[in-house]
């Protein structure tokens, strides 16, 4: 019997770009020895419901779509015990993820890669009862991302803008946290925080290295300082842009997992989408959890 593919795509991702991969990822999928059957996504959380409902018929899933759509894909395929091997092809704006497991935006190249691909078994983070891909951050401007139609395209670099922007420094708000990770505990200010899984959240100065990252069971977690005054305002923004470390004002570590609580309620943004509002947070790292059919080249 010939191998099957399941095609979840949004047509609405990227002002529709994945339409004109369509055919080119068929074409892929039959030349490459695939029966393959597509599925357009009709609503929000259909891509996650698709994976619940037929992924396990299939020997291989592929999604098409920007963060959203990955988002919804994994958490569905997080919901079964035994989870098809995933391919991705990101459609919508340029994705911190994708870019960290060298995917393709190119159609003919991205399902190429796929059916002569290899498995990369990566992390995967929950937060709560949900999950992201890649990152799960909050404060400075990731409370607007989610009412813009932008993404996380590159959220510290929007930050660093973000911050740039602003005349008047009580305009940042600034949050009151206990971070408690790996036995140790942080109770701080900090006007902005992510814990993330990719290479690429600030440049791949912040987190350089291979993608060997993703599977170490690890997220990298960022915390940022409220700045006193506009020459601190201007450090930060400038080490953001420049994808440095400023030991002043940011706080770096490695975590298996982390809880973070506050008095009041804090918004969260999980791959670039609204993630809800919250007091508190726990956030584990589910190492290996979901295999991403990656390019063989880029899985030494
Ligand atoms: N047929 C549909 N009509 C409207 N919305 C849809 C449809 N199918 C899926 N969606 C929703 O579209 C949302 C946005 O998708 P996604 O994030 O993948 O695209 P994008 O915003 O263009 O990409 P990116 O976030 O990478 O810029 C998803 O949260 C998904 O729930």
């Amino acid at each position: 019997m010939k191998k099957q593919a399941m095609v979840v795509m949004n047509p609405t991702a990227g002002k529709g770009a994945g339409k004109n991969t369509l055919f080119a990822v068929a074409d892929g999928l039959c030349r490459g020895g695939y029966d393959a059957v597509v599925m357009i996504t009709q609503r929000a959380n259909h891509a996650r419901d698709l994976m619940i409902e037929r992924s396990s018929d299939f020997d291989i899933v592929i999604c098409i779509g920007g963060d959203g759509t990955l988002n919804e894909s994994v958490s569905g395929l997080m919901a079964l015990h035994d989870r098809t091997p995933l391919g991705y092809i990101p459609t919508g704006t340029v994705n911190d993820f994708a870019s960290t497991l060298h995917l393709s935006h190119n159609g003919e190249e991205a399902i190429q890669d796929i059916v002569d691909g290899t498995l990369f078994p990566c992390d995967i983070g929950s937060f709560n009862e949900r999950y992201f891909t890649y990152v799960a951050a909050f404060g400075a401007f990731t409370e607007v991302s989610y009412t813009t139609s932008q993404s996380s395209k590159n959220l510290l670099g929007r930050v660093a803008y973000y911050l740039e922007g602003l005349k008047h420094l009580p305009k940042i708000k600034t949050y009151h946290v206990k971070i408690e990770y790996d036995g140790k505990l942080i109770e701080d200010e900090f006007i902005f925080g992510a814990i993330s899984n990719s290479r690429f959240i600030g440049g791949n100065t912040f987190y350089s290295t291979k993608h060997a990252q993703l599977d170490d069971g690890r997220f990298e977690c960022l915390l940022i300082r409220p700045p006193q005054n506009p020459l601190d305002l201007q450090a930060i923004a400038a080490a953001l842009l420049k994808q440095e470390l400023n030991d002043k004002f940011m706080i770096f570590f490695t975590a298996e997992s982390i809880k973070i609580t506050s008095e009041e309620e804090i918004a969260w943004t999980l791959d670039g989408e609204n993630g809800g509002i919250m007091k508190a947070v726990t956030i584990k790292n589910c190492p290996h959890a979901i295999d991403f059919i990656i390019a063989k080249e880029h899985n030494e």
